[in-house]
């Protein structure tokens, strides 16, 4: 997948957006990302774009040389700012990405590519979600890359989500509803699906065919997807559900991140970003002046 392009415009564009100079540094290690001019997307990805600068600028710091990157389409957006930093930032840093995407965007960006099992420690950890909670539960996989999020997100010191306004919810389910993704051995879907109807109360749940392809989506790890919704006393406190489908035998990994993220970052309509933090403050960052 091809990075965003660097988008640097024309002042006079309609609604150009300024993104204020970034410094970024200790003494030793001073990374400056100069003055950037934006160049206008539309109000979502801009809204993408916006949660996943400001979050990189947060979290992404000189003393962080392993970093995993997530999978999804605000995640362009994130390496799009590490890029930003600069060579010297990024010379000796690795890179640890969650499935073919973000491999493809560490490399196609001229960072260091590494792997999860020479780095089981990640200093911070960035991805996005199909939405979060109000506890920062959320809902991952509808890109079928969870169980190497999951991977990742418990490696990482910090694991920061990003996304736009649309995945900012009370509750898991409220706008996301093809249901919670589930990563299973293929010879075993039939009977999780068995069990999911019939046992842990969600008659809907269905294996994921593929578009562009006869038959189920395969994931970067030859499994196949079940999506499995379920009603909102089960969303309520994922957690218990998450643990319950985790233990049918065949699942491999399931596509609920439950207490695991520090904070997210939610790009809004307006050009702020609205940042929950894991013990429950929410902050508002203004638009650029
Ligand atoms: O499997 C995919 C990942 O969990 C993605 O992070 C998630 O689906 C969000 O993707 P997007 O930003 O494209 O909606």
């Amino acid at each position: 997948m091809p990075l965003p392009s660097q988008n640097r415009a024309d002042l006079s564009a309609p609604s150009a957006t300024r993104i204020q100079p970034v410094v970024v540094g200790s003494k030793d290690a001073t990374v400056t990302v100069v003055d950037t001019i934006l160049k206008p997307l539309s109000t979502i990805e801009s809204a993408k774009r916006l949660a996943a600068y400001t979050a990189v600028d947060r979290h992404v710091k000189p003393e962080h040389i392993v970093i995993g990157i997530g999978s999804g389409s605000t995640v362009p957006y994130v390496v799009e700012r590490i890029v930003q930093q600069g060579k010297e930032a990024n010379k000796d840093r690795v890179f640890i990405p969650t499935g073919f995407q973000s491999k493809e965007l560490i490399v196609s960006s001229n960072l260091n590519l590494g792997d999860v099992d020479q780095y089981p420690t990640i200093d911070v950890t960035l991805d996005g979600a199909d939405e979060v909670d109000r506890d920062l539960n959320c809902i991952k996989g509808g890109g079928a890359c969870h169980l190497r999020e999951k991977v990742l997100a418990e490696a990482a010191r910090t694991f920061i989500l990003v996304a736009d306004y649309r995945k900012n919810v009370e509750y898991l389910g409220t706008n996301f509803k093809p249901g919670v993704p589930i990563e299973v051995v293929p010879f075993a879907y039939a009977k999780v699906l068995q069990n999911l109807h019939h046992i842990l109360g969600s008659p809907k749940a269905t294996l994921r065919m593929a578009v562009a392809k006869a038959g189920p989506v395969v994931s970067d790890n030859g499994n196949f997807i079940i999506d499995a919704p379920f009603e909102r006393e089960h969303m309520e406190k994922p957690y218990d559900i998450m643990a319950r489908i985790k233990m049918l035998t065949g699942v491999v990994e399931v596509g609920l991140f439950c207490h695991m993220a520090q904070a997210a970052y939610f790009g809004n309509e307006d050009g702020s970003v609205t940042v929950k933090y894991h013990d429950g403050k929410v902050e508002t960052v203004a638009p650029p002046a």
